[in-house]
């Protein structure tokens, strides 16, 4: 086990974030603590007046070949590396002039931000950092001797320890200290390592996988109050979404919002906002109301009349900018969240009137038609897949029915299936005018589902004091095929009048028979949505 305090006597200062660096530095001199810097620190700390060695002068070599080569030297790293209590080591310091440096404060080329800022190949490149992460690397490794500061909001704690402890640091601060510059250096290298397999195009399964994020929120627990958790956002995310959208207001987002609001907001991104404006409302990560709309206001409705006792306390998600009219009706009841691209001056203001409620503007909408990867973690490992970005625009719709679906038929039958792409399995989705009627979602069986979405159309067609269900006339969508007749026909029974799904069944002929005696249009659509 390490030594419990290290005095430190010395220190190397190589920031490319100069926050709080001179008076970080300039404490640390106060402490008696000798600084040596790299090129641009060095100019950063003897411009604020501080006494500060060059690299250089210990390494006997200037920085060279635009900063590639400036602390990757034995002078460096023998005496970051050397163990304090080895007679051969201290002798290896002995015989080569180095000097022992028991603090390292380095923060990285900002690869990330470069990313982020969307800079081409040869920026990013350039800014790929490797004197910085070996040095980190040297110094996490000799966590015994040396301290090892990656973060600037560790400045603080650094000089307050310092000066309680007369000028040491305590081997619980070092660890602490290793095990977050090894987390940075694992999670920069992710950053580098999936940029060049977006870049280059990665092969479907590569050997190793690298993840990293940085802290975007500590979040108050999990999905249940016994449940730790934390939101992490990816480097170099640009399609809009939950984790590059900002939070004009409301509450501290939840676990739960944050997993909802990302369902929330894939869902309206497949309503081009060219075409039509369209609102999505969600619970539990599932669609409870889908609707396209002459306005916002009017989908707002339209969604929220497909299942409103389920859109109390969910997630409102717009394809276009949030207006006054829609903000009015969507504070009528209680919501968590409401994301949108925008909002205007007035629709804020509407929402202020609520404290508690979250808006959150993403700035653009996220394209379902992006390639992308999506991670989830098994026992003991994870998942990865392309995301679905599957659309039913560009599905061939095979007609096997006897009747041809009409042309509005077949524009619900797009717009059941758009949405059912956002429905957990088994998916059953009736939809009529450009607004689903009934949901079905998550059950176990797939006639389960049919059933389950049948009694929504038809509880909802009572709210509005009307005999005959809403399904009556609508088209159904199912993500995955029927493997019998029986959902399909509780589909007609319900009132459906066309279908689509994917086809593929062993008894595919079945299905197709029951439809045509009951006077169905179908069609195959040939490519799968399942969401588990
Ligand atoms: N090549 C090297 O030997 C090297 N040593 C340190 N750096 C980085 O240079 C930056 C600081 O440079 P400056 O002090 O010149 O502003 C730090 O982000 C540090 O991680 C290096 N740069 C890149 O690899």
């Amino acid at each position: 086990m390490p030594r419990d305090q290290i005095r430190v006597t010395r220190a190397l200062l190589s920031v490319s974030d100069k926050t709080g660096l001179t008076d970080f530095a300039a404490a640390l001199i106060g402490q008696g603590v000798e600084l040596v810097s790299t090129g641009g620190t060095h100019r950063a700390l003897t411009e604020a007046g501080l006494a500060v060695r060059e690299v250089s002068e210990l390494t006997r070599f200037p920085e060279m070949m635009d900063g590639r080569v400036k602390t990757l030297h034995p002078a460096v790293h023998g005496g970051l590396l050397a163990v304090r209590d080895n007679p051969e080591h201290q002798a290896a310091l002995a015989a080569h002039g180095i000097g022992a440096i028991d603090l390292l404060v380095v923060n990285l080329y900002p690869f990330e931000e470069t990313l982020k800022a969307g800079k081409g190949y040869d920026d990013c490149v350039e800014n790929i950092d490797v004197g910085g992460p070996a040095m980190i690397r040297a110094a996490a490794k000799n966590h015994a001797d040396v301290a090892v500061v990656v973060d600037v909001t560790d400045y603080a704690a650094i000089l307050a320890e310092l000066s309680a402890q007369t000028g040491s640091l305590s081997a619980a601060t070092r660890r602490r200290l290793a095990q977050k510059a090894f987390s940075r250096t694992a999670s920069y290298d992710a950053a580098i390592a999936n940029w060049l397999a977006e870049v280059e195009g990665s092969e479907a399964a590569p050997t190793f996988r690298a993840l990293g994020g940085t802290l975007a929120q500590s979040l108050r627990y999990g999905e249940n109050p016994h449940q730790a958790a934390a939101f992490y956002r990816l480097p170099g995310t640009l399609r809009p979404g939950i984790a590059t959208a900002r939070q004009v207001q409301g509450k501290e987002l939840s676990y739960n919002n944050l997993n909802d609001t990302d369902a929330a907001y894939e869902c309206v991104g497949e309503f081009d906002p060219a075409r039509t404006a369209a609102v999505a409302i969600i619970k539990h990560a599932n669609p409870c109301g889908v609707a396209e709309g002459s306005s916002l206001l009017d989908a707002y409705e339209r969604a929220l009349a497909c299942d409103p006792t389920s859109a109390f306390g969910g997630i409102v998600a717009l394809n276009r900018t949030l207006d006054a009219e829609a903000a009015r009706k969507i504070v009528e009841i209680f919501t968590e969240v409401i994301i949108a691209p925008d909002a205007s001056d007035e629709a804020k203001a509407i929402i202020a009137a609520k404290k508690n409620l979250r808006l959150l503007l993403a700035g653009g909408l996220p394209d379902p038609r992006a390639k992308g990867e999506v991670i989830r973690t098994v026992a003991g490992g994870f998942l990865v897949q392309g995301r679905d970005a599957a659309s039913v625009d560009e599905m061939t719709l095979n007609v096997v029915t006897k009747r041809a679906p009409s042309e509005a038929e077949l524009a619900d039958m797009r717009f059941a299936y758009r949405v059912a792409k956002h429905v957990k399995s088994n998916a059953i989705v009736y939809a009529k005018g450009g607004a689903t009627v009934g949901i079905g979602a998550g059950q176990m069986s797939r006639v389960d589902s049919s059933i389950t979405a049948a009694r929504k159309a038809a509880e909802a067609a009572q709210r509005l004091g009307l005999t005959e269900s809403l399904a009556k006339g609508s088209a159904v969508a199912s993500d995955a095929f029927f493997p019998f007749a029986d959902g399909l026909l509780a589909a007609a029974e319900a009132g459906a009048t066309a279908v689509i799904q994917p086809g593929g069944s062993m008894r595919d002929d079945e299905v197709i028979k029951a439809a045509d005696e009951a006077g169905l249009a179908m069609v195959f659509t040939g490519t799968r949505h399942f969401r588990h």
